[in-house]
């Protein structure tokens, strides 16, 4: 088997009984079928929802409790009572667990992307599993994924996983819902998501336990496959479930292709996790430089600067209106007002001998191909 990295995406709706708690057989099927994988070789990290689930009881709700209070006492409870069942589970196939809760905000700050990482990486040196979902018990408002298929793929990206398999309640994307449009045809396989193919997805239509329904799937899917992963969304049965998604044969919609290229830790944190400062608006020259060429964007191509930002902030790159780029600073706004227009050499002349470009190729992104 090719692949050495797989992220698995566990939903609620795969987790839970019918009167929405958490189902430990279900559970003890799914470690089963990830130890499979893992005697083989296989790499794993689990993205895990379930903690709601498996704590509105104890906390004193008959049913899942709809209220974002509710749910974070009942994640707040639920949460070691969802990773002692894994340990346990995974203790069967001598598999050490961890636990990792992760919230949005992680991703934005470099150094915590970076700390992610590391951890990551030192667990399955390791042969750890690491266990990841929101911390649901902060992560309210801005802060929130609000489901785990998108921290799903942002991990995958950050691991360079070799595919993302989004496990649900229904064998794949539909044509529309099918629980309501019983004649909606399954794809079996897509290049890419579309972002007209996301706008046809209805958003509020998930499952009972469920959150982002299979909007927020193709959403996860399309963030993955431009991080280079290639994503699986669907069902399976059984202790070699995820042996056979891998194979090939699994029960769901594949997405991807042989394009699909990971994208290095550093370039997805500009790309997707950074905060933007300010603008840099390029000429011509610049624009083709950046595009065709490849390089580095230097003061002569620079025209305007928009804010105020500091050394190593990161802004877009904007030609005509359109934002073709986004990179990370070499100088601060002011020091680029000086220099714009100018040769490498004469603005090293005037602020810094050792930094020839604006922003260097390294630390540059590009978000739109073909202006
Ligand atoms: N076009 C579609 N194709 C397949 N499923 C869809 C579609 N639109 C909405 N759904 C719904 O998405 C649900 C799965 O999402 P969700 O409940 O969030 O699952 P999970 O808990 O596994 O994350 C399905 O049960 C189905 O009702
Ligand atoms: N983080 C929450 C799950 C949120 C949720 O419902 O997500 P999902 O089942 O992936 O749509 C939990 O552990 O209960």
């Amino acid at each position: 088997m090719a692949n050495k990295r797989v992220v698995v995406k566990i939903g609620s709706s795969s987790l839970t009984k019918k009167d929405g708690s958490l189902s430990i057989d279900k559970l003890q099927e799914h470690t089963e079928a990830i130890a499979k994988l893992m005697q083989q070789g296989i790499e794993v990290i689990l993205i895990s929802s379930g903690a709601v689930s498996a704590g509105f009881h104890d906390l004193g709700y008959s049913s899942r409790p709809v209220t974002v209070a509710g749910k974070q006492a009942a994640a707040a409870v639920g949460q070691g009572l969802l990773i002692e069942a894994y340990a346990d589970a995974f203790k069967k196939y001598g598999i050490v667990s961890s636990q990792l809760l992760l919230t949005r905000d992680v991703f934005v700050n470099k150094q915590q992307f970076h700390n992610v990482f590391q951890v990551i990486s030192e667990l399955l040196r390791r042969s750890v599993i690491p266990i990841i979902n929101e911390n649901d018990a902060v992560a309210i408002d801005e802060l929130t994924f609000g489901d785990n298929d998108m921290l799903s793929a942002l991990v995958s990206g950050l691991v360079n996983a070799d595919y993302l398999i989004l496990l649900t309640d229904i064998n794949g994307l539909y044509s529309a819902n099918p629980n309501q449009y019983p004649d909606a045809i399954r794809y079996n396989q897509l290049d890419h998501v579309s972002d007209e193919l996301i706008d046809q997805t209805s958003q509020n239509s998930s499952s009972k336990v469920g959150t982002g329904g299979m909007k927020s799937k193709l959403l996860a899917a399309q963030t993955a496959l431009s991080l280079g992963v290639h994503a699986f969304v669907g069902v399976g049965k059984g202790s070699n479930k995820f042996v056979d998604i891998l194979a090939g044969n699994g029960d769901g919609t594949y997405i991807g292709n042989y394009h699909t290229h990971h994208v290095r830790k550093h370039k997805q944190w500009i790309a997707f996790h950074s905060n933007v400062s300010g603008q840099l608006i390029i000429d011509d020259g610049a624009k083709e430089a950046l595009l065709k060429k490849g390089r580095s964007l230097l003061p002569a191509g620079v025209l305007k600067v928009k804010d105020t930002f500091a050394e190593n902030d990161v802004v877009e790159i904007v030609y005509h209106n359109d934002v073709i780029a986004k990179g990370q600073v070499n100088y601060n706004s002011e020091e680029i007002q000086q220099i714009k227009g100018l040769s490498s050499a004469q603005a090293m002349n005037i602020i810094d001998q050792t930094k020839a470009e604006v922003i260097h190729r390294n630390n540059l992104v590009l978000t739109l191909q073909g202006v």
